[in-house]
C-alpha cells in the first residue's frame, strides 16, 4: 500500500499534507502524533470510510477509489467504536459480522474464537451486558475470522488487560507472518513480535 502526496482538511483547517509512503506485504505501520493530528482521519481515509482529499492511496498499484468492491473485500477495519449490536448476543453478532463478509459462520467456530480470546462460556450473553474490555475482546475477535489482507486498528489496545494485549499483540503478528499487512495508531508503544514497526509520525502542518 502505498501514500503518495496524502492530505487531509476537516472544517476548513489543513490538518496533514505531502504524507508519502509504502508499506509492503509482511509489515505493520505505526502512526503516532498528538492528539488531534489527524490519525484517526488519515485511516478513515485508508478504510475509504472519509474522501481522499488530496494526493492518492494505492493498493496494488491502483487508487482505491477506482477499485472500491475489491479492495473493501482485502480490508478490516476497527475503530474507536466497537460496531457490536448491544442488544443481540456475543455468538450473533460474530455470525452477523462474518456474514457481512461472506463467511457463514457456525456455532462450533463461534465458539472456539471466543475461548481464544477469553470468552470462554459468553457466546449466549448479550453483548451490552460484557465490561468493556471484554466488549473490545469480542470486536477484536472478529480479526481473527477475517482473511483481509489489510488489518486497519484505530487504538485497538483501549481498555484491554495485560493478557488481552499480548493475545491482540500475536494476532498480529501471525497475520504479519502470513504476508499481511495492518495500520495500527496507539497511543501506547506496543510490541508486535519480533516485528518491528514502520513508523509515520503525522505533524500539524
Ligand atoms: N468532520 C469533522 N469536521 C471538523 N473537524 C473535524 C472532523 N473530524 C475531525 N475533525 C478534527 O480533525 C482533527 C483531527 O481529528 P482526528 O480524530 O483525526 O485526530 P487524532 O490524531 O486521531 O486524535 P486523537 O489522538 O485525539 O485520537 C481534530 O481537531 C478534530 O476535531
Amino acid at each position: 500500500m502505498t501514500f503518495s502526496k496524502l492530505g487531509c482538511t476537516k472544517g476548513g483547517r489543513q490538518l496533514f499534507r505531502d504524507v508519502d509512503h509504502t508499506l509492503q506485504a509482511g509489515h505493520w505501520l505505526y502512526v503516532t502524533g498528538a492528539n488531534g493530528v489527524g490519525k484517526t482521519s488519515l485511516l478513515r481515509m485508508v478504510c475509504g470510510l472519509a474522501p481522499v482529499d488530496s494526493g492518492q492511496i494505492l493498493w496494488n498499484n491502483s487508487s482505491i477509489s477506482a477499485q472500491r468492491d475489491s479492495y473493501r473485500q482485502d480490508l478490516c477495519y476497527l475503530g474507536h467504536l466497537n460496531a457490536l449490536q448491544e442488544s443481540m448476543s456475543v455468538q450473533e453478532n460474530l455470525v452477523f459480522t462474518s456474514a457481512l463478509s461472506g463467511v457463514a459462520l457456525d456455532a462450533q467456530q463461534a465458539k472456539s474464537v471466543l475461548a481464544r480470546f477469553g470468552l470462554h462460556g459468553r457466546a449466549q450473553q448479550l453483548v451490552r451486558h460484557l465490561s468493556q474490555g471484554q466488549k473490545r475482546r469480542v470486536a477484536l475477535s472478529r480479526l481473527a475470522l477475517s482473511s483481509a489482507k489489510l488489518w486497519v486498528l484505530d487504538e485497538p489496545y483501549v481498555a484491554m488487560d495485560e493478557a488481552g494485549i499480548q493475545m491482540l499483540s500475536d494476532l498480529i503478528a501471525g497475520h504479519l507472518d502470513q504476508g499481511g499487512l495492518a495500520v495500527l495508531t496507539s497511543h501506547q508503544r506496543v510490541p508486535v513480535g519480533t516485528h518491528n514497526p514502520q513508523i509515520l509520525e503525522l505533524t500539524a502542518s
